[in-house]
């Protein structure tokens, strides 16, 4: 029994268990209500600490296990006055529900979000021409099922869909034939054309949506008038909704909604529920949205993992008999083998129980591709992938041994300056695109559309190469890493210092700059070139969009940029929504927590090519056994 929840905030600060900031949180309840018991308090403490972590909420359960002398916190949980039960009382700071323990503000936000998804899950009356439609933009390819037709063809009939898939499963594709079918009808039917727009989380997977959207709209085969009716321009969700200076409230939101018809997010992985409830609350409601992500990478760096719950149950489909019939009917292929059997047949299962329950309606709305285009049979990166996501460390290994595309190496610290300088074998390291700036450097007197050029070939050097560390600080951390790196460099002759500006220095926003319109994670690299008054000066180039989705190169005078880092290493959060030719990851060599089979997964799909792990093999072992989970009761509201 805990008497004074003082002496135990104390303790459990003492011992790493809480921070200063969910003491106050505990403590802040005290202020509330004198008399509050002070498990109650203790709870809290451990909740706040949770919700750091990523969790939406805690399992009664996991606090059962943490402090087994609280006793049943369902009796002193139930019965305190700072508890609402169910969302209750509006005025508690906690609400209690199906055994989950919230912060008010992430309870509204979970309940907003499967509220308006169940809103969005009715079917909608699907146009005579679907079939044919479908036929024609996905032609027979000998694969079946088509999963791209399958998706499509879920995604068009209602007003919410999410397309999961690993890399190069054609998530990009499938929603631009989507669209295109879409647009199709829309302006077959009725004649009005729909207002589309696409959307992604950070700056960086934005433009990489962009540079392929453009590509996949002008391959399509519709008319050209649907062509131009479909947007090349991605958007980051923050300037979709209008993000203000200064307030977590955006400018589009339920009294001011977009004037959107059909909203796209991608790298939907990324989003934390804070963003998924002001996305959906901004959304009118006749809007369909369609979220394309990869179910298995790292969650978003804030609370919720919002399309790993929604895929929680993608892999065996659970579609219904009557969605099995339908997709015969309009795409002609067959998804038995991911249907559930009648539910009549079983009856007297537990219907909230998420593991066991069959073919919900949330269900019927989620389509994961499972075929990679980039990675076939002969790549040792998809086949790693693979092994990583079913936590099979064997087979991981063996991989390594199978394929060129793959290499293990130690994560010594010359191992790793040395990979991260040379490269190996014909996978580049930063020696090459430093090679690069200096040998495609313009001439004197070159005009500006030469310095854009030579810029934006820099910046693609550079993303030649990236290693990718697990954290920030410490011995392996990205800053470590990246102090060694340039010291390498240095020593060759590469870069002319390690600290300050420099040509060739890399570097990554660390804040969003709406001034120059650079965003968090935006990269530029650091070049010479002329001042305009006839001598020269460092400028870093950006790429960044402009209004009608081109890109352009920005050059910033390197004083006006107030939160860039340099850039050699990078963390695997960070690195989320990009790709690089060659990607190496570290792994410390001791167990952390940090270390989780979604980092590693996230980490080797960011290589288009070549990928190098530096690590100890029984280090990726205990990174591939370990899979997040984070506390959310969405997907048990949506089933
Ligand atoms: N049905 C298809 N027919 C022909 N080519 C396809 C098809 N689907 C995908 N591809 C090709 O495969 C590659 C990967 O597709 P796409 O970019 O759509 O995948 P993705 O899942 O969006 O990938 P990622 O998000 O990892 O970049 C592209 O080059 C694309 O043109």
């Amino acid at each position: 029994m805990i008497a004074d929840s003082g002496t135990w905030l104390d303790r459990a600060l003492a011992e790493g268990r809480i921070d200063t900031l969910d003491r106050a949180f505990a403590r802040f309840l005290r202020e509330l209500d004198p008399a509050v018991d002070p498990r109650v308090q203790v709870a809290a403490a451990l909740l706040s600490h949770e919700l750091g972590e990523g969790h939406i909420c805690m399992p009664l359960d996991t606090l059962r296990e943490r402090e087994p002398e609280l006793g049943d916190p369902a009796d002193f949980l139930g019965t305190a006055d700072v508890v609402a039960q169910s969302g209750g009382d509006a005025s508690a700071p906690l609400v209690l529900e199906n055994g989950l323990l919230y912060m008010r503000r992430f309870w509204r936000d979970e309940a907003k979000v499967a509220q308006a998804i169940r809103d969005r899950l009715g079917e909608r009356a699907a146009s005579v021409d679907l079939r044919s439609e479908l036929a024609r933009l996905f032609p027979d390819e000998g694969f079946h099922p088509d999963w791209q037709k399958v998706a499509c063809a879920i995604a068009a009939r209602s007003g919410f869909a999410v397309i999961t898939g690993g890399p190069g499963t054609g998530k990009t594709t499938t929603v631009v034939r989507l669209l295109g079918l879409l647009q199709t009808l829309a302006l077959r039917d009725g004649g009005t054309r729909l207002r589309i727009r696409l959307a992604a989380p950070t700056g960086k997977a934005a433009a990489r949506l962009n540079a392929s959207i453009a590509g996949q709209v002008a391959q399509l085969q519709v008319d050209p008038a649907v062509k131009q009716a479909i947007p090349a321009e991605v958007t980051t969700l923050h300037r979709l909704l209008g993000s203000r200076p200064d307030t977590r409230a955006f400018r589009h939101d339920a009294e001011n909604p977009l004037h959107v018809d059909v909203l796209v997010v991608d790298e939907a992985s990324m989003i934390d529920l804070e963003m998924m409830a002001a996305t959906l609350d901004a959304l009118p409601p006749g809007a369909r949205l369609v979220l394309l992500g990869d179910k298995d990478q790292l969650s978003s760096v804030e609370a919720g993992a919002v399309l790993g719950d929604l895929c929680a149950r993608a892999e065996a489909g659970h579609y219904s008999s009557a969605t099995r019939d339908w997709i015969r009917e309009v795409c002609d292929e067959d998804v038995s083998a991911w249907t559930d059997a009648p539910p009549s047949s079983f009856r007297g299962q537990e219907p909230s129980d998420p593991t066991t329950l069959m073919a919900s309606p949330l269900d019927q709305h989620i389509a994961m591709l499972r075929h990679s285009r980039r990675f076939g049979s002969d790549s040792g990166i998809g086949a790693l992938a693979a092994a990583i996501n079913d936590g099979d460390v064997g087979r991981a290994l063996a991989v390594f041994d199978a394929f060129d595309d793959l290499a293990l190496g130690t994560p010594s610290p010359a191992a790793i300056a040395t990979l991260a300088i040379e490269g190996r074998d014909d996978a580049p390291g930063y020696r090459h695109y430093l090679d690069w700036i200096e040998r495609e450097r313009p001439p004197v007197g070159a005009g500006d559309d030469d310095l854009a050029r030579w810029a934006r070939g820099a910046l693609r050097a550079y993303a030649g190469f990236q290693l990718l560390c697990a954290t920030r600080q410490g011995e392996h951390g990205v800053l470590a890493q990246n102090a060694r790196i340039a010291q390498g460099l240095r020593d060759r002759g590469l870069i002319e210092a390690t600290g300050g500006w420099y040509e060739g220095r890399p570097v990554i926003l660390t804040r969003n700059d709406y001034a120059l319109g650079l965003m968090n994670g935006d990269v530029g690299v650091t070049l010479w070139i002329p001042d305009g008054q006839g001598g020269m000066a460092l400028r870093v180039a950006f790429a960044v969009m402009d209004e009608r989705g081109g890109e352009r190169i920005r050059f910033v005078v390197p004083s006006r940029l107030a939160a860039v880092e340099t850039v050699y290493a990078m963390t695997v959060h960070k690195s989320q929504g990009s790709e690089f030719e060659h990607t190496a990851l570290t792994l410390p060599p001791e167990p952390s927590p940090v270390l989780t089979r979604e980092l590693v997964y996230t980490g080797v799909t960011r290589a288009r090519q070549w990928f190098t792990l530096l690590a100890v093999p029984a280090i990726l072992g205990y990174a591939a056994q370990r899979k997040t989970q984070r506390a959310s009761g969405l997907l048990r509201r949506l089933l």
